[in-house]
């Protein structure tokens, strides 16, 4: 042959993608940042000359670059970046400088050890004035010899919750010098004399955090997935007490405490998924609009993908402490695999914008859109928050026959995301005539307002799943996925049950209908159970779990696991004899006198 096929094309990104995931696990590996968020950002950020030079030296892999954003000292608060980059149009060149301990770079994936590169967020100053954080793309190491350049001081922030595999680094720049192009200018520029101009839009300069936080929906989703297919195979297989007494131990996947337990995360799983597909393919939409001269959507987008982030992420976490509580004691061994999913999931409630600061984020936009709605303003085609506009029925009516499409469920969640939107906005004024500026009266509603994007997501998670399982034209594959569909919506009913009673919208008899539907799909769904897991086609090697193989063949395994630990290479441990020997054999003999 001519030309044989390389085995991987790095510079192809699905493909160096799968081949990362499938070689380094899935807590992260060298080049996790500079795939997910320096390549991004020279994309999006970078003009097309910069683009030209550093995108194919990026995707060839010819150096490793890391996304360093976060400081020791702040890491939401962007605007109150410590680290400075002062142009000198003498030389037209940045100073790069961390001018107090708290400036530090702190966090960077892949900043410890690897990375010879770095997007460098930095308070831009010029002429005098500063105009905020704005991205650079900075040399930290000698491309040969991988030592930190003169002025870097970097290293490994040291172990973790999780993700050890990831060298999360620190770096401090004193007073280090950087060409003028270093400077990402797609948006923003300093030209050579050092005048400044500003981008259409101020947070185009983040459009890395908006990539990743919509990629964390998907995450989620596959996180959920695996865990909820481990606790089901192990459930298959585990036989513990009878449900008929005398009929013989049972799997406990057939009892309903254990359905309820894990189906739910399945379904969840899902139905992250589709909204999960449905988010990245908004952030596309909208990146190709940006570089149409198109911003309308970003708000959007920002509002979305916060939102969602930060509920996927936390439910994410509370379904794998359910899958792994749903394995008993062998849940709690390594052998399950759930304390690497565990701590590799929850990292994400944190990063890319803590949670509750995410939660807020969208309802901020929730609360422009109540003031557009108290104002007798129309709805403007937006199929994500329109339904705000709208008046629902006055009453729940989850319990009707005709209830085609689940729209009376929608309905539910639309009317609880509405009336929570309303009333936090309502109180955010009254708080204000009463003297309140608005900062202290947005912290007062602090909690309703994430109750507000909390429904407001749910709404449309709920939303995407129904018109997602619609389009499926084959019936079998649709029938079991209805069934699924029917226990995410009625479990998430009865999830914000307070909420739809306390304005009496939903009556207790619904309440209880709601119940029943919950439990009627998990009877539907127990015989379907592994299959379903099995169609997902994880690998043995994603699961990275004894209870979770696909063979079913755990207890055999997990001997031999137990018996491959470092601490049974020998019968005695070699210092056994030094210590715990001695002391007991020192104790025998006080006891002999
Ligand atoms: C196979 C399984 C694997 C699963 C893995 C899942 C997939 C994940 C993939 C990879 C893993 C990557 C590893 C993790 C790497 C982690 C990296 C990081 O954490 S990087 C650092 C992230 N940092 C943050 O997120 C910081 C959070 N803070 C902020 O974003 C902002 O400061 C803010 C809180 C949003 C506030 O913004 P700002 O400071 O600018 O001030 P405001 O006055 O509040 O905002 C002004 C207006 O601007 C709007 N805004 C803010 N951000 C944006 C944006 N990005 N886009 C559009 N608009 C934005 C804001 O809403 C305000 O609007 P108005 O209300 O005034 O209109
Ligand atoms: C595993 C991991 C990987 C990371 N990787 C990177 C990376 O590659 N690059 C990078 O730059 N950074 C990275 N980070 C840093 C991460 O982005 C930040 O830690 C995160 O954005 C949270 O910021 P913080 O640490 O300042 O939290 P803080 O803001 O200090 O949060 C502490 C508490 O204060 C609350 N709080 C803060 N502000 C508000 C507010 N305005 N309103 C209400 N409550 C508030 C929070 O909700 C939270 O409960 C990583 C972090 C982790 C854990």
């Amino acid at each position: 042959m001519e030309h044989a096929p390389k085995a991987i094309d790095v510079t192809n990104d699905v493909e160096m993608r799968t081949f990362n995931f499938f070689t380094m696990g899935i807590d992260g590996h060298p080049l996790g940042l500079h795939l997910d968020m320096a390549i991004p950002t020279i994309l999006n950020n970078a003009d097309e000359e910069q683009q030209k030079d550093w995108l194919p030296k990026a995707a060839n892999r010819e150096f490793i670059a890391t996304y360093a954003q976060t400081e020791m000292g702040h890491g939401t608060n962007l605007k109150k970046l410590e680290t400075t980059a002062t142009y000198d149009p003498k030389t037209q060149e940045f100073v790069l400088n961390s001018p107090t301990i708290t400036s530090t770079k702190w966090w960077p994936g892949n900043l410890g050890k690897s990375s010879n590169y770095a997007v460098v967020m930095a308070q831009l100053y010029t002429q005098g004035k500063c105009h905020g954080a704005h991205p650079f793309f900075v040399q930290l190491r000698d491309l040969n010899t991988h030592k930190p350049l003169k002025g870097i001081t970097v290293g490994d922030i040291g172990p973790k919750f999780g993700m050890n595999t990831v060298d999360n680094g620190f770096l401090q720049f004193d007073h280090v010098r950087t060409p003028r192009r270093s400077m990402f200018m797609k948006h923003a520029k300093v030209l050579p004399d050092g005048r400044y101009v500003p981008p259409v839009h101020d947070k185009l300069n983040y459009s890395a955090m908006v990539f990743i936080r919509a990629a964390i929906v998907s995450g989620m989703a596959y996180h959920l997935l695996v865990t909820s297919t481990i606790a089901v195979r192990y459930s298959a297989i585990r036989r513990q007490g009878e449900i008929t007494p005398g009929a013989g131990e049972v799997k406990v996947l057939d009892y309903q405490t254990q359905q309820h337990r894990i189906f739910p995360q399945l379904a969840r799983g899902l139905a992250f998924r589709l909204s999960g597909q449905y988010i990245m393919k908004l952030y596309t939409q909208t990146m190709d609009d940006i570089r149409n001269g198109d911003i309308s959507a970003v708000p959007d987008l920002h509002a979305l993908s916060c939102g969602l982030k930060a509920v996927t992420t936390h439910h994410a976490a509370l379904g794998l402490e359910q899958c792994r509580m749903a394995c008993g004691g062998h849940g709690y061994s390594q052998a399950s695999g759930f304390p690497l999913h565990y701590s590799v999931a929850v990292g994400a409630c944190t990063y890319e914008g803590e949670n509750m600061v995410m939660l807020l984020q969208t309802a901020r936009h929730l609360m422009k859109i109540a003031k557009a709605i108290r104002a007798g303003q129309s709805p403007k085609s937006n199929k994500i928050v329109d339904y705000l506009f709208h008046k629902g029925p006055p009453k729940c009516l989850i319990d009707q026959a005709y209830d085609t499409n689940y729209r009376n469920v929608l309905e539910s969640f639309e009317h609880l995301a509405r009336r929570q939107t309303l009333e936090v906005y309502d109180k955010l004024v009254q708080l204000q005539q009463q003297g309140r500026n608005y900062e202290q009266a947005w912290n007062d509603c602090a909690v309703e307002l994430c109750k507000a994007t909390r429904a407001h997501v749910r709404t449309f998670l709920a939303r995407t799943f129904v018109e997602e399982i619609d389009k499926i034209s084959d019936l079998s594959i649709k029938s079991v996925l209805q069934d699924l569909l029917q226990l995410y919506l009625y479990y998430e009913v009865t999830e914000c049950a307070t909420g739809l009673l306390e304005d009496g919208f939903m009556t207790g008899q619904q309440h209880k209908y709601a119940k029943k539907k919950i439990y009627e799909a998990l009877e539907k769904i127990r015989p379907n159970a592994v299959s379903i897991v099995d169609s997902f086609d994880f690998q043995d090697r994603e699961l990275h779990s004894v209870l979770g193989r696909r063979d079913g063949n755990v207890y055999e395994n997990l001997l031999k696991w137990a018996q491959s630990s470092p601490l049974n290479k020998t019968d005695v441990l070699p210092f056994h004899h030094k210590y715990l020997g001695k002391m007991m054999e020192e104790a025998r003999q006080r006891s002999k006198i």
